[in-house]
């Protein structure tokens, strides 16, 4: 078994001995504002990879790397990004979350140790990002498509009643590499997007199986599947 526990940098920087990784979420706030008249909130850059599961552009530190220099190396292998004009540092920090895993014996070792960090883009820079990624060395091997994920806002209108989570809650039913969906709702917190409160909300719409069983069911899968 193993636990993912968000830990503070304080904590974080304390602990030595295990894997070490980092990954980052760029964002903007989008051009479209509505999605069938739900508000978008921002856009989230995220990475299909090669194992199916989503994640964040990043990876492990390597050794005699700096956890920032070791993003750094990874942004420019997996985006093509040109690190001297969009510069992440220590003020994009956003988490720590620790890997715990169960051995043998029963106890707990802690065994990876994941920053995320967040940066807000100019939409049109967003935009410029994202294509650039086509040009990566880890394109199409290690990184197998480029994910946009529309955060929207919770609306109380008869669309959501009718359909509720759908969009966003439904996002979250996706399959996330290790802890990056909680990084993601994290970094949605940290930075205003969302509220926790509405973040808590789509998380029980996307994990209650009754209410995931509607998101499912109200898919356009469903509808064309019944189409014919
Ligand atoms: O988005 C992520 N959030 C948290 N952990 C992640 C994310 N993406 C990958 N990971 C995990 C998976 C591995 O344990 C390490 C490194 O991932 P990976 O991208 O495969 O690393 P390399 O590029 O091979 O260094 O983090």
């Amino acid at each position: 078994m193993e636990i993912w526990t968000k830990i503070s940098k304080d904590e974080a920087d304390e602990i030595t001995d295990v894997v070490k990784a980092a990954h980052c979420a760029f964002w903007c706030e989008p051009e479209t504002k509505t999605i069938r008249n739900t508000p978008v909130k921002a856009i989230l850059m995220m990475q299909l990879r090669s194992d199916g599961l989503l994640g964040f552009p990043g990876g492990v530190v390597d050794v005699g790397e700096t956890v920032l220099e070791c993003l750094k190396r990874e942004l420019r292998e997996e985006m093509a990004l040109d690190n001297a004009r969009f510069p992440v540092g220590e003020d994009n920090w956003v988490c720590a979350h620790l890997r715990q895993t169960e051995q043998l014996d029963g106890s707990f070792k802690n065994t990876q140790l994941s920053h995320f960090f967040s940066k807000k883009l100019d939409k049109e820079v967003f935009y410029e990002i994202e294509k650039r990624q086509l040009e990566a060395e880890h394109w199409g091997y290690e990184i197998f498509g480029l994910i946009r994920a529309p955060v929207l806002e919770i609306t109380t209108g008869s669309v959501a009643q009718k359909y509720p989570g759908r969009g966003f809650g439904w996002f979250l039913t996706q399959s996330f590499i290790h802890c990056a969906r909680e990084q993601m709702a994290e970094m949605i917190i940290y930075e205003g997007i969302l509220t926790k409160d509405e973040i808590d909300r789509y998380f029980e719409m996307s994990q209650n199986p009754e209410l995931r069983e509607k998101l499912i069911n109200s898919s356009c899968l469903t509808e064309n599947k019944t189409r014919k």
